[in-house]
């Protein structure tokens, strides 16, 4: 007879199967035009459509392994409600993974202390879902919602943090396990590195960027022999997959701290163990099978010596994780120089126009190469701490002329700059809304009193090689006298 133990916690964790065509290895033999080599080559193309799709499953979020449903209404009030914190001093949390072992109990330690925490995790069957279904029962019971979906699920990620303003993030999604990765090596690609950048590339074009806590792991110490382990000593003797994986993340979440300013926090756990814990590890397994009086293997390593491990508590992580979150810096954007191209490449983006550049040698007029700022001297003596990356300046400034106009006219999105012979200059962003209100005040969107910023600034150039006399530059939207009259 099964026990509950066994439905609950099989012993052989992992049944994604996968399939793989090794096309290095295949053999090319030159073919004569008949009917039955184009047949052979069709069929090799369509073998080949279906490796290159079968590659994508695990790098492409559309691809998914399973089939989330999110969105609507009630789903959005519900991730409102249960990131809603008990005062200003709490923080809001998206945490990933949140049905696994120590997301549950981050999640439930930050609710207790009244932080807002929204739960993200896709119930994958590395180990048996139920233990994760009753992980999730036991938040939900604590007003903890947890969204059924992927980290790879780049529209869920953005939809989330536009119902959420998630001050931080406890990435703690991933696909665990050390020996796992002999048998299913995409699954650590696909969590651990496409996903994490997935995320990344979520918390970057967030307003405002969150700050992220993550955990890496003990492993990527991996054959270093100098004990005991500190972060300073060396990680680039990796002896798994998973630490491969994990190694790559931390130079991954470098470069997002490097180039974005995020600010991130690497976590490396060492063997994690408690209650609700993971039935794949060896303390959960060898209590499992010495209770039903089954024999148990432990492993030996060079010269049969005891293989050891720094086994970490439950609670101890849980306040690791806590005391991160609460010492995190502020993501901070702009501490990195950008390049100019990249700073064309954002407006693109922002306006979605492409640009037409022209690229040149610099004139000797007096321009500088580059600018770096050392702000640590301002950052000591006045509390100046940057916060706004470039990202995010841009998208407010295209954006700008809607912002006016909703403080000043409040029913109306456009803003009306007189200045300009009654041009009314809009944001692609206030152009939808625009000719979303056209609809029902039965205007045109043909009306010449409606110009993106695009239009406005060819009409200007246009303008200007018309008539020298006439040429003005665009001074932006009046000032009221009380802020100092027009620039
Ligand atoms: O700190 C980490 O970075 C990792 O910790 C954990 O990995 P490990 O430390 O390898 O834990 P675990 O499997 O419990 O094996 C413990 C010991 O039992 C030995 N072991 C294992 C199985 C067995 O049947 N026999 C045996 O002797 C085994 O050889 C080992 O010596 C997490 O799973 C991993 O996700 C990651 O977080």
């Amino acid at each position: 007879m099964r026990s509950i133990e066994d439905d609950l916690f099989p012993s052989t964790p992992g049944k994604v199967k996968i399939e793989r065509t090794n096309m290095l290895n295949r053999q090319f033999y030159r073919c004569f035009a008949s009917t039955s080599t184009m047949f052979v080559w069709a069929l090799f193309l369509i073998a080949l459509t279906a490796s290159y799709l079968s590659f994508q499953s695990f790098v492409d979020p559309r691809n998914r392994h399973f089939a989330a449903s999110w969105g609507g209404l009630n789903w959005e009030k519900q991730v409102r409600t249960s990131a809603q914190i008990r005062d200003s001093r709490h923080m809001s949390v998206l945490v990933t993974g949140a049905a696994g072992f120590v997301g549950s109990h981050v999640s439930l330690a930050l609710k207790k202390r009244g932080d807002g925490v929204v739960g993200l995790d896709n119930f994958n069957d590395y180990y048996d879902p139920s233990l994760k279904r009753a992980r999730k029962s036991l938040l939900n019971e604590n007003g903890i919602f947890v969204v059924e979906g992927d980290i790879n699920d780049a529209r869920l990620l953005s939809k989330l943090f536009d119902v959420v303003a998630f001050s931080h993030v406890m990435h703690l999604a991933a696909q665990a396990g050390v020996r796992y990765a002999m048998k299913n090596p995409a699954s650590y690609i696909h969590s651990n590195i496409a996903g994490l950048v997935t995320l990344l590339e979520t918390c970057k074009a967030a307003v405002p960027q969150p700050s992220l806590v993550w955990a890496s792991s003990s492993s990527v110490y991996g054959l270093n022999e100098k004990v005991p382990f500190s972060e300073s000593d060396q990680t680039d003797q990796p002896a798994s997959l998973y630490a491969a994986t994990k190694k790559s993340g931390e130079e991954i979440t470098h470069t997002y701290n490097h180039i974005y300013g995020l600010s991130i926090t690497g976590l490396r756990f060492f063997t994690v163990y408690g209650p609700w814990g993971r039935p794949d590890m060896a303390y959960f397994s060898f209590t499992r099978n010495i209770l039903q009086g089954k024999p148990i293997t432990v492993y030996r390593g060079k010269n049969r010596a005891d293989l050891a491990r720094d086994f970490t508590y439950i609670d101890d992580i849980v306040k690791g994780c806590l005391g991160s979150l609460d010492t995190s810096g502020k993501s901070t954007g702009n501490t990195s120089p950008v390049t100019v191209p990249t700073l064309v490449s954002i407006l693109e983006r922002h306006l979605k126009v492409k640009a037409k550049k022209n690229f040149v040698d610099m004139p000797g007029n007096g321009d500088v190469p580059f600018t770096h700022a050392n702000i640590s001297l301002a950052r000591s003596e006045l509390g100046y701490k940057p916060s706004t990356d470039l990202q995010t300046g841009l998208k407010k400034f295209v954006k700008w002329p809607l912002r006016v106009v909703r403080h000043k006219h409040r029913l109306s999105l456009v803003l009306d700059i007189s200045d300009h012979g009654g041009t009314t200059v809009a944001s692609p962003a206030a152009m939808d809304l625009a000719m979303t209100q056209n609809r029902s005040t039965h205007m045109t969107t043909t009306s010449p009193r409606f110009k993106t910023l695009k239009q406005f600034q060819h009409d200007q150039i246009d303008h200007n090689k018309n008539s020298e006399a006439s040429s003005r530059s665009w001074r932006g939207p009046r000032q009221s006298p009380a802020s100092g009259g027009r620039p």
